[in-house]
């Protein structure tokens, strides 16, 4: 089947792009962890827990509808706990809100900023991952504007974010074919749907329900996340 957005002639007018991302064996698939859409007191605790259970990645924190100094409010407990865990601690939506907590890095969409002025903003060191949906060109431009990982979803239903992208898997091995760059799953992602995500390249699975919302709780939740990449 074609993809009526890809041209494969972008791809070769811009040898300096994939130039850059030269085949490598890649890491085994890791778990990138979006907060809840609320948190609570106990929501640290339930943090810790959850870092303490397997590996992971990073950890997002999505707290649509607050502002930013309502988030920086919440945000000084789970930036430490990921701190001494060696977790990413990423910030959505917001270039200034992540400067302002020091934060390892921020997540935009493609209404949230520029990532060339994240970059600016932030530092070399900042991991920027930039929301691509089912697109192949908004990945392909989120890479020449130096993002380090791209996202794409929803891969499945999900009750977290009204999503109106639904990608087919065969997107990631597309891209992990192509570009070393990371590339990020998304969207009701759960330990008995995650195979064919992994299976077609994905280097990160960022998951918030199958998590926060698991009946036999989030610890369990990221040690089955965790059996699922081991190779
Ligand atoms: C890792 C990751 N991927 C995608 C998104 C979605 O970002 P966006 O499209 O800006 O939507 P909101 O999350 O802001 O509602 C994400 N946050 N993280
Ligand atoms: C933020 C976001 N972007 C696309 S789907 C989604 C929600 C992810 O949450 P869940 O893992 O609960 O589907
Ligand atoms: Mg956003």
């Amino acid at each position: 089947m074609t993809d009526p957005e890809f041209d494969e002639d972008e791809l070769r007018l811009d040898p300096g792009f994939a130039d850059r991302f030269e085949q490598d064996e890649r890491p085994p698939c890791q778990l990138y962890l979006i907060s809840p859409p609320a948190i609570d007191a106990g929501f640290a605790d339930r943090l810790a827990t959850a870092l303490d259970a397997g590996p992971v990645a990073a950890f997002q924190l999505r707290l649509k509808g607050l502002d930013d100094h309502a988030i920086a409010a919440l945000a000084a407990p789970l930036q430490r706990i990921c701190a001494d865990r060696e977790v990413a601690f990423i910030i959505n939506d917001s270039i200034g809100l992540a400067k302002r907590l020091g934060a390892d890095g921020v997540h935009l969409g493609q209404e949230d900023g520029d990532p060339r002025e994240a970059r600016r903003v932030l530092g070399p060191q900042a991991q920027i991952g930039v929301t691509c949906h089912d697109s192949r060109h908004l990945a392909m431009e989120a890479g020449e504007a130096g993002a380090d990982y791209v996202a794409f979803g929803a891969f499945y239903p999900t009750t977290t974010k009204e999503a109106r992208h639904r990608p087919d898997p065969s997107i990631l091995s597309w891209w992990s074919t192509l570009f070393e760059l990371p590339c990020v799953a998304i969207g009701g992602i759960t330990p008995d749907n995650a195979r064919p995500l992994i299976d077609a390249g994905a280097d990160f699975l960022a998951v918030c329900g199958a998590v926060w919302n698991a009946p036999e709780g989030e610890a369990a939740a990221v040690r089955r996340f965790a059996e699922l990449f081991r190779i």
